[in-house]
């Protein structure tokens, strides 16, 4: 590839971080070198070395969408912050060609003390647009970001919607050459967000190349053609933007496989909740042990809640054989459950829940509200439950909560254990006929009345 066909180009970048456990031993770093020189003693390091990014290479054509994809802390700021020149290299080098304009991080960028319309002119002049350039540009910047009269207060007083909203208009109105966002976009709301993207679509239109870190899968496979997944600071996929989540998919849950015959174990006894036609190939192994925390798919960051008197112990999708769950829209799936019983348990309730990313409920349901029916098992019983539901989400991330409860003498609900955002799963499905969290299966008749015209 010619350089000039080139807008961003790195070599064995690196960035490294000293880590010190207490804040004496930065002191002890600064003073002991000088006197361990002076007595010829052997020297010594107070800190740990860490390496937040190591030897990436890559090469961005210009008009290349390239989204950034890894779990958190895998480097992903810190590589666009090094492209950006906000932050300096330990090893390699970054050569970025064109007006770079950077949407990092929120709080970085714009002065706090300034008002909106001062930090305008200010980051218009750094990105370099003539003075008059920028003035003739200013009501439309102001327009986008939907800021008002709120133009003439500082930033500081700003929600954070409201800073990101101004930071893009600025990055997004200055013409860059290379776009940069980090997750930023992530704070506006829906509305903004597709404003933002429709922007972001004309300036590739016009030759603009966009470096993009998302935790949206469905955001990275809309905007970017190429993704590159990032892994405890070394890059571990570069290529086409499909691949590439599944790469990332694979290093945020693929870990946690185990082989089905690890979990077994002899059986108390076992009941199904739903014992018909379970076909063994596709479902979670029989056995008593806690599994749930190995199997792909399980949320680290789940919250638990619970009497402790049953166990949730296992699940799987039914028939989804893949690393990470991923679930195609409209078709119907099953989640299997098992629980385990410490204490014999009556008027039992087997729930599950579906939540976005920023933890709206989807839905929610359980055997009661299904049918009205309660369970009841004795004390280690290993029980199984099957939930049968129709995908009818559209593309995007979401968590399952999953749990069982009882109701008490009083009528009230006592969760025995609740596994609240316990697994995450993908839903794909193309083409990409709806924006939302349902699948509505719009249909649309329009037709032109011949006689309303005549009537006005
Ligand atoms: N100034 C610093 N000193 C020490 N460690 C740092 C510093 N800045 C970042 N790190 C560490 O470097 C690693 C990479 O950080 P970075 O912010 O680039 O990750 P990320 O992939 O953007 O994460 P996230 O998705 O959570 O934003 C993290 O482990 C972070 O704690």
């Amino acid at each position: 590839m010619s350089s000039d066909e080139l807008a961003i180009s790195v070599r064995g970048l690196g960035k490294r971080y000293e880590i010190y456990e207490r804040p004496k031993d930065r002191l002890k770093q600064m003073i002991m070198p000088r006197l361990q020189r002076l007595t010829k003693a052997t020297p010594k390091a107070y800190f740990r070395e860490f390496w937040a990014l190591q030897d990436l290479s890559l090469e961005v054509r210009r008009g290349e969408a390239v989204g950034i994809l890894g779990r958190n802390g895998s480097g992903k700021s810190t590589f666009l912050q090094l492209v950006c020149g906000t932050l300096h290299p330990t090893t390699g080098e970054v050569k970025a060609s064109g007006r770079v304009a950077a949407l990092l991080e929120l709080g970085a960028g714009f002065n706090p003390e300034f008002t909106g319309r001062e930090n305008v002119f200010l980051s218009g002049l750094i990105y370099g647009i003539a003075e008059n350039e920028l003035r003739a540009r200013f009501e439309e910047i102001v327009e986008f970001a939907e800021i008002g009269e709120y133009i003439d207060q500082p930033v500081k007083t700003y929600s954070s919607g409201m800073y990101v909203r101004l930071a893009f208009a600025v990055a997004a109105f200055c013409d860059p050459e290379i776009l940069i966002v980090d997750e930023a976009l992530a704070v506006g709301d829906v509305y903004f967000q597709r404003k933002c993207f429709r922007r972001i679509a004309k300036l590739r239109e016009r030759g603009c190349t966009l470096l993009f870190v998302t935790h949206s899968i469905d955001v990275l496979l809309r905007l970017c053609d190429r993704g590159v997944v990032l892994d405890h600071g070394r890059m571990i996929y570069d290529g086409e933007a499909k691949p590439a989540v599944a790469a990332y998919l694979q290093s945020v849950f693929g870990t946690h496989t185990t082989k089905p015959n690890e979990a077994e174990d002899e059986v108390s006894s076992s009941t199904s909740l739903e014992a018909e036609d379970v076909d063994e190939s596709t479902t979670i192994p029989r056995g008593s042990n806690d599994t749930f925390a190995v199997r792909p798919g399980y949320n680290r960051d789940e919250v638990r809640v619970g009497d402790g008197s049953a166990q949730l112990i296992d699940f799987a999708f039914k028939g989804v054989d893949q690393g990470s769950p991923v679930l195609h829209a409209g078709e119907r799936f099953a989640l299997q459950a098992r629980y385990r019983f410490r204490d014999a348990a009556e008027k039992l309730i087997f729930g599950v829940q579906v939540r976005t990313r920023d933890g709206i409920s989807v839905y929610s349901a359980n055997t009661f509200t299904c049918d009205g029916s309660v369970h009841q098992f004795d004390a280690k019983a290993v029980v199984m439950a099957e939930f049968d539901m129709v995908n009818t989400l559209l593309p995007g991330q979401y968590f399952l909560s999953v749990g069982v409860s009882r109701f008490d003498e009083a009528g009230e609900i006592v969760a025995l254990d609740r596994r609240i955002d316990a697994i995450v799963f993908t839903v794909i499905g193309e083409p990409r006929h709806a924006s939302g969290l349902a699948d509505m299966r719009l249909q649309v008749e329009v037709a032109a009345e011949a006689d309303v015209g005549e009537a006005r």
